[in-house]
Order: C-alpha cells, then sequence, then structure tokens
C-alpha cells in the first residue's frame, strides 16, 4: 500500500469500518482506549499487535499502565491518516476481541 493521506471522505467512510476509534481534531490521528482484565491480557494485545506491526512495517504509537493500553494511530511518513492506519487499526480490534476488553 502507498504512503498516500486519505482524503477526509475516505477518512470518515474508515471510521464507519472500525470500533470506538476518535479522531483527532486536527484529522491527523484516531486513538482508542483498551481495557482488559488484567495486565497480562492487555500485554498479550499488545504482543499480538505488536507482531501486526511488523508485519504491517506499521507502529503504532501506545501507553500501558496495568489492564489498559492508549493507542493513538497515524502515518508519520504522510503526516496523516492512510489506508495503513485503517489495517493496524482492524488487526488491533481483532486482537482485542479475543480478550475481554
Ligand atoms: C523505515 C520504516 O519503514 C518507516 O519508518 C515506517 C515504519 N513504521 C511506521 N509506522 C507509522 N505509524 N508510520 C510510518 O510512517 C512508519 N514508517
Amino acid at each position: 500500500m502507498k504512503y498516500e493521506k486519505l482524503e477526509p471522505t475516505a477518512i470518515d467512510e474508515s471510521l464507519k469500518e472500525l470500533d470506538g476509534w476518535t479522531l483527532s481534531a486536527d484529522r491527523i490521528s484516531i486513538s482508542k482506549t483498551f481495557k482488559f482484565r488484567n495486565f497480562v491480557e492487555a500485554f498479550g494485545f499488545m504482543t499480538e499487535a505488536a507482531l501486526s506491526a511488523e508485519k504491517f512495517n506499521h507502529h503504532p504509537e501506545w501507553f500501558n499502565v496495568y489492564s489498559r493500553v492508549d493507542v493513538k494511530l497515524t502515518t508519520h511518513d504522510a503526516g496523516g491518516l492512510t489506508d495503513h492506519d485503517i489495517k493496524l487499526a482492524k488487526a488491533m480490534e481483532k486482537a482485542a476481541a479475543r480478550r475481554i476488553d
């Protein structure tokens, strides 16, 4: 996939395919907080998501405290949102769905 920024309408369309992500005011990133039963479940999610990130060569900005993982996705090389962010968001949702949010 190319590193071209998504058009505003494409961003809105893509967000409809995602669950629970918030678009930043400047529209260059999307964020979501994932909540798990405990630290081990949160870290298992991060491990699975990290493998997807490596496979996609597209990496999250994230913060973890105990059972919570705050995630922010943007494409640094494009200075905004691209298909890579949507793809990684979907992979993260799948990884989270395997564990209780
Ligand atoms: C050199 C390496 O391929 C690039 O830095 C990749 C790595 N992962 C990345 N992740 C994200 N989120 N944005 C990028 O632009 C990006 N670029």
